[in-house]
């Protein structure tokens, strides 16, 4: 059995426990829908209560089994034939991703898919050359010992992941998971069930020992993800995804002490100077706030520019903004749907808050016109406002939408202010020739990840993550190891 059975008219979308594909025990089931049709194209079985708990009884076992005696460098070549089945199925997971999230191929084709075969690559390398940490400890007795330190995993892992990069966002957790000798159960977004189950073919393909990889496929309260991180066999916890729900499984990790990862919303500030390279800047924040039509957690929302460039760049802006035409057909079409049509309608709702707060629109504001097969597709205009109030609602809560508010600042000290004063604390984004004042204006971002002349350009080696509501934790490189390993500091006395 595969991941997907298809009909003429819908596929089927089946649960991955313990090696197999399986319907849910309680033969509950729900829509698959295509965001830029708005048409069901699927149906995807949901995993029960009884369901959940199979698939994290066969990822304790797999713990024992062959995969938990198995060394680093054994599970660095499995994961790597991972990497390359990814790759060698490419055409699958982007039909698959596609299907699901209605983004345009080639959002899918250049970041979402080669990014879910460099995760597991990432992370073979990092667990094959991460050094060890040894002490040679003098000893009141006038003697020596020896400090070292060995690393384990953690055991069972939940992966809790978001609906905007299916793909990319689940294996920048199991990549690191499995790397380091976890095993996962993955509850994939109702809405983007699809990489996730077809990823257990690419586990069969290859070999991995059942167990190691789950999927079980429901919702949040009531459902699959409180079944999943409610369940005791759970070591641990990592969510990508919205502040609430965040809080809501803290609150579930904390019986039995789970340690927990998470990279959650925000409200992503980029700061434009008037020495900035305009052709630069424009470039990066137009791709900043439309990319994924704006479904980015990294993405933009509130732009403060140098008053003397202020005009010329809301008209540059202005002008990039009509290239991100809404569609996913077509040669030059760029912005795909929402996720879903309550995704839709909070993003318009945000579009009406802004007007009655006062906002000018300088481009969109509403529902593009749209004929022919993406007419029922959940597409909204990309929108930029001007004249709105830096406590404004849409300059303070994440809309996850193609959308930004630009203000003008007057004041290095001002704009810092202005960027830090937010519950979040995710990302931002400095724009400037003046090198001394990027280096300093970014270390005074309290966020996660600063970029300067630049957005998005990632090393999978450094530390990503967010503080304050925007998560806890950082992924990437050595760092997700402190999330994936359990470590023992062994002293001997010599
Ligand atoms: O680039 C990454 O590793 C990553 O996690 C991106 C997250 C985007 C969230 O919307």
């Amino acid at each position: 059995m595969t991941s997907v059975s298809s009909s003429p008219i819908t596929d089927t979308i089946l649960n991955f426990i313990d090696g197999s594909y399986r319907e849910g025990s309680e033969g509950k089931s729900f829509s698959n829908v295509n965001p830029a049709t708005g048409a069901e194209i699927g149906v995807v079985h949901e995993a029960s209560q009884a369901d959940v708990a199979d698939a994290v009884a066969a990822a304790k076992a797999a713990l024992t089994g062959p995969w938990g005696k198995m060394t680093t460098a054994e599970r660095v070549k499995l994961i790597t034939a991972v990497a390359t089945e990814i790759e060698r199925r490419a055409d699958d997971f982007l039909a698959a991703e596609v299907a699901d999230t209605g983004k345009p191929r080639h959002v899918a084709s250049h970041i979402d898919i080669p990014r879910g075969a460099a995760n597991f690559r990432m992370f073979a390398d990092v667990v094959s050359t991460m050094p060890g940490e040894s002490f040679n400890t003098p000893t009141p007795d006038g003697g020596q010992a020896f400090n070292y330190t060995v690393r384990k995993p953690k055991g069972v892992v939940a992966v809790v992941c978001p609906w905007n990069f299916p793909l990319l966002l689940m294996t920048w957790k199991v990549g690191p998971a499995l790397a380091c000798g976890n095993t996962v159960v993955v509850k994939p977004s109702e809405e983007t069930p699809r990489t996730a189950a077809l990823l257990g073919e690419v586990m069969n393909a290859v070999g991995m020992p059942k167990g190691v990889y789950n999927v079980v496929h429901g919702f949040g309260p009531g459902s699959a993800g409180e079944f999943l991180t409610s369940n005791p066999d759970v070591d641990a916890i990592t969510f990508t995804g919205e502040t609430g729900t965040g809080q809501a499984i803290m609150q579930k990790a904390a019986t039995g002490v789970r340690d927990i990862s998470f990279e959650l919303g925000g409200k992503n500030p980029a700061i434009v100077f008037a020495d900035a390279d305009l052709d630069k800047a424009v470039e990066g924040l137009s791709r900043s706030v439309f990319l994924n039509t704006g479904q980015v957690c990294l993405g933009t929302e509130r732009v403060y520019v140098e008053r003397p460039i202020f005009d010329a760049f809301v008209a540059r802006m202005a002008a990039a903004a009509q290239d991100f035409k809404p569609g996913v057909t077509g040669d030059r079409a760029y912005l795909g749907p929402l996720i879903s049509a309550e995704h839709r309608e909070k993003v318009l709702g945000y579009y009406r808050r802004a007007v009655e707060d006062g906002a000018t629109v300088v481009t969109g504001g509403g529902v593009p016109e749209i004929s022919g097969a993406e007419a029922g597709g959940f597409f909204v205009e990309p929108t930029l406002w001007i004249d709105v109030a830096h406590g404004d609602t849409v300059m303070r809560e994440e809309i996850f939408g193609p959308c930004c508010g630009i203000l003008p600042f007057d004041s290095e000290d001002e704009v810092i202010a202005l960027a830090n004063d937010t519950v979040y604390g995710l990302c931002a984004s400095v724009w400037t020739e003046n090198l001394s004042r990027g280096h300093r204006v970014a270390a005074a971002m309290e966020v996660g990840v600063c970029w300067v002349n630049s957005w998005f350009l990632r090393d999978l080696r450094t530390a990503f993550g967010g503080s304050g509501h925007s998560g806890i934790g950082r992924e990437g490189g050595v760092h997700s190891l402190e999330f994936y390993t359990e470590i023992t500091n062994i002293c001997v006395k010599l």
